[in-house]
């Protein structure tokens, strides 16, 4: 009997009589009542028959049962199953003072101190948690009187608790105390606190008698390897009496607390019966029906294991509520073969249709949020997703709870309907002369009318509960929905302010963009124009440079002017000329005069002027652009004809005066005649040096190599004069026919 054989367990207590009942020894159930130790049945005797009616449960413990045995035969199953990480629930069911505070509680304050199934279990959890580093425990305790929640761990008095419906947490009750354990002293005390507080009146069976129902929650927190805590609440519940109003003496108080403690256990008989399938219409299982149902939806049914003690007294004068509670826990055992059929269910074919269907929606899901615009995620930081979550849930609970209270609110109507049209029935059969009804059928009538009567007030009461709790809901909607706006709002407006900010940021790029633009075109000018300017400055250099060498020049033709007297300044006449030879001339270029001629012309008139010198440029040789040469053939060109013609010609007339000859090899550049050399015929008189740029051909090394003899650097004027002269009086000595 260790293990649990079945999610919702039912077992029946005897209490012993009291004192006072062994006293009056006609009080003694004992005829009505019948019970084997050894089974789990009970007979009894119902009313008007002389037959025994067997009911059957998990366990029936007798009047001589010790708490501690009660304990070990029922809670201290369920603590093992929290350990597992399942919610589960124990409450105590019966009328008044058939002994549910016992059986839970204990005398914990008497000198035979006999601790109930509380106590027991707040022992073994401690012993679980100091076991075990990674977990803890935590105790609330409540109670519903007259459905109100009042916390009984507060130092205050906050009456009239929220339940809410948490989609991870499961069945929540926001402002609760909850206290960690540690030791039992203080567990101990807490409980003794709490139960001092609960409400309490004397009623004709029991003069301690509690008015409301006590839940009292361990909840088991144990971290686990991956890191997840792992919480499962072990709910002990000491429910108020169960029985009618009438039966325990009420003043009008009574009367209320009584209507509500039918209710809820009525709520709680009604879910009960709907899981075990008793009732036909077992679709919706009606948690809403009351706050102790409400309370317990996370613990009835489902994944869940319950423990429910029915608690029977021996007195006669509890007959009618003994026979209600066997009855109520005969329903409730019952629950095991619902949920037992489900499990078989599970292993047939349907199962696999089952899943096959969830797979589908599975897979439908996952497709509609592959499709579905991702407006959250856009709109939602991290940080703020759990609470979105969060909110998004409550919404959807609370969108579920207004489902919930249309749907009683159809059913009320229609047990309202039927309970009317039960009442027609039932006065039209006590009004109606022709039929014979004896005094006791009259008096059922009667009491049957009463009792639809109190059926249909109070459907009426609940009709206006529920349509307040669906204001209360529709409320609570508007002021979720706000606050999940505000998320959004603020989100909304941070992504505003954000693209506000970005676009100004991309137009500060755009901006730099352009003047970096302009910036470089800009610089490309300047590097154009620097570019330029040192041309330009490198032209006024050569033109410098050219510059100085003609006045090294002038200086020169001074000099060699002064070094040649007129008489010895014989013609210097090319002898044995051949045109072959020049022929090897590949390239003697000059061009029209330019401007920096022109310059250069006037610089050296105004320097030979300065210097008192004779103007340059006696050669007209070159002073006719016509007679300059190209050539590249080895056959004359008629330019180079015409360049022989004309220096023959002109040698033959003897009019022309070649002073000196400056022969350079450049590295193939060749110079052109210097301006000097085509200067007008009046200076044709005073002699003047000039330059002849030469570049020799590879096929005329023999010139070449002549050439390459000479001198390569400009030699002084008079230096070169003497070359000239000695090369003009001893012909040959650049070749046999090479005469210059
Ligand atoms: N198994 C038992 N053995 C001895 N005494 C018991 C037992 N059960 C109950 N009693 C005694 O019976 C009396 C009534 O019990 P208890 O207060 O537990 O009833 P109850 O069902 O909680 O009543 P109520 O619903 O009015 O609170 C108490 O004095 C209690 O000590």
């Amino acid at each position: 009997m260790n293990q649990l054989v079945s999610p919702f367990e039912v077992y029946v207590r005897i209490r012993p009589l009291t004192e006072k009942e062994i006293n009056n020894s006609s009080n003694d159930l004992s005829h009505y009542l019948k019970q084997d130790p050894s089974s789990s049945e009970i007979l009894f005797k119902e009313p008007g028959t002389s037959q025994f009616k067997k009911y059957t449960f998990n366990g029936v413990f007798p009047e001589n049962i010790t708490n501690l045995q009660v304990y070990t035969l029922t809670v201290k199953k369920l603590v093992q199953f929290i350990k597992e990480g399942y919610n589960s629930t124990c409450f105590a069911y019966g009328c008044t003072g058939s002994g549910k505070t016992h059986t839970m509680f204990g005398h914990m304050n008497s000198k035979d101190n006999e601790p109930g199934n509380v106590i027991h279990a707040l022992q073994e959890c401690l012993e679980l948690i100091q076991n075990n580093e990674n977990s803890k425990l935590k105790l609330s305790y409540l109670e519903i009187y007259n459905e109100k929640v009042a916390d009984l761990l507060s130092a205050g008095d906050p009456r009239n608790l929220m339940i809410i419906e948490d989609f991870q947490k499961g069945i929540q009750v926001p402002g609760l105390s909850e206290f960690e354990i540690v030791n039992l002293k203080d567990a101990y005390n807490l409980v003794i606190e709490g139960n001092q507080k609960r409400v309490k009146a004397p009623t004709s069976a029991n003069e301690l008698s509690t008015r409301s129902h006590a839940i009292l929650q361990f909840t088991l927190e144990q971290k686990i390897s991956s890191g997840e805590v792992l919480s499962s609440k072990l709910s002990l519940i000491d429910l108020a009496g169960s029985e009618r109003g009438s039966a325990s003496e009420n003043n009008s108080q009574r009367m209320v607390e009584g209507a509500n403690i039918n209710r809820s256990l009525l709520a709680l008989g009604n879910c009960i019966n709907i899981l075990s399938g008793e009732k036909k219409r077992a679709c919706h299982v009606p948690y809403r029906d009351s706050k102790l149902t409400r309370l317990l939806k996370d613990s009835l049914g489902g994944n869940t294991r319950t423990i429910m003690i029915a608690c029977i007294s021996k007195s006669f004068t509890a007959y009618e509520e003994t026979l209600n509670t066997l009855r109520y826990a005969q329903r409730a055992s019952m629950i095991t073969t619902k949920l037992t059929k489900t499990m078989k269910d599970l292993c047939t074919g349907d199962y696999k249709d089952i899943i096959k269907n969830l797979n589908i929606e599975i897979e439908n899901l996952k497709n509609q949020l592959k499709n579905a615009p991702a407006k959250i995620s856009s709109t939602i930081e991290p940080e703020d997703e759990s609470l979105y979550d969060s909110l998004q849930k409550q919404l959807n609970a609370n969108l579920k709870e207004y489902w919930e209270c249309q749907n009683d609110l159809k059913e009320i109507k229609s047990d309202k309907k039927q309970s009317k049209e039960k009442l027609m029935q039932l006065i039209n059969e006590l009004t109606q002369e022709d039929t014979e009804l004896d005094q006791y059928d009259k008096e059922n009538i009667e009491k049957e009318i009463l009792e639809i009567g109190q059926e249909i007030r109070e459907c009426k009461e609940r009709k206006t509960e529920i349509k307040q709790e669906i204001i209360n809901n529709l409320k609570k909607k508007q002021s979720l929905q706000k606050e999940m706006d505000a998320i959004k709002d603020e989100k909304q407006r941070e992504i505003i302010k954000l693209q506000i900010a970005l676009r100004g940021l991309k137009r500060e790029k755009m901006d730099l963009y352009n003047e970096n633009l302009r910036n470089k075109e800009k610089a490309e000018e300047l590097l154009v124009e620097s570019e330029n300017k040192d041309k330009i400055i490198a032209s006024m250099q050569n033109e410098i440079n050219f510059m100085k060498r003609q006045l090294v020049e002038h200086l020169a033709s001074k000099e060699i002017q002064s070094n040649v007297s007129t008489p010895s300044n014989k013609p210097i006449i090319a002898k044995n000329f051949d045109s072959s030879d020049i022929s090897g001339i590949s390239e003697i270029r000059s061009s029209t005069p330019s401007f920096s001629d022109y310059r250069e012309a006037r610089f050296q008139k105004k320097y030979a002027q300065m210097m008192n010198l004779p103007e340059r440029g006696s050669c007209d040789l070159f002073s006719r652009p016509d007679l300059l040469m190209k050539s590249r053939s080895s056959s004359a060109t008629p330019k180079s004809e015409n360049f022989i013609q004309e220096f023959k010609r002109k040698e033959t007339r003897k009019s022309t005066e070649v002073k000196c000859i400056l022969i350079s090899k450049g590295p193939g550049t060749i110079k052109r005649p210097p301006l000097s050399s085509r200067a007008s015929s009046a200076s044709k008189k005073r002699a003047s040096p000039f330059e002849v740029g030469m570049k020799v051909s590879a096929s005329h090394e023999n010139l070449a190599g002549k050439i390459s003899k000479l001198p390569q650097k400009i030699m002084l004027p008079n230096e070169a004069a003497d070359l000239v002269k000695s090369m003009i009086q001893a012909p040959g000595t650049l070749g046999n026919k090479n005469v210059w």
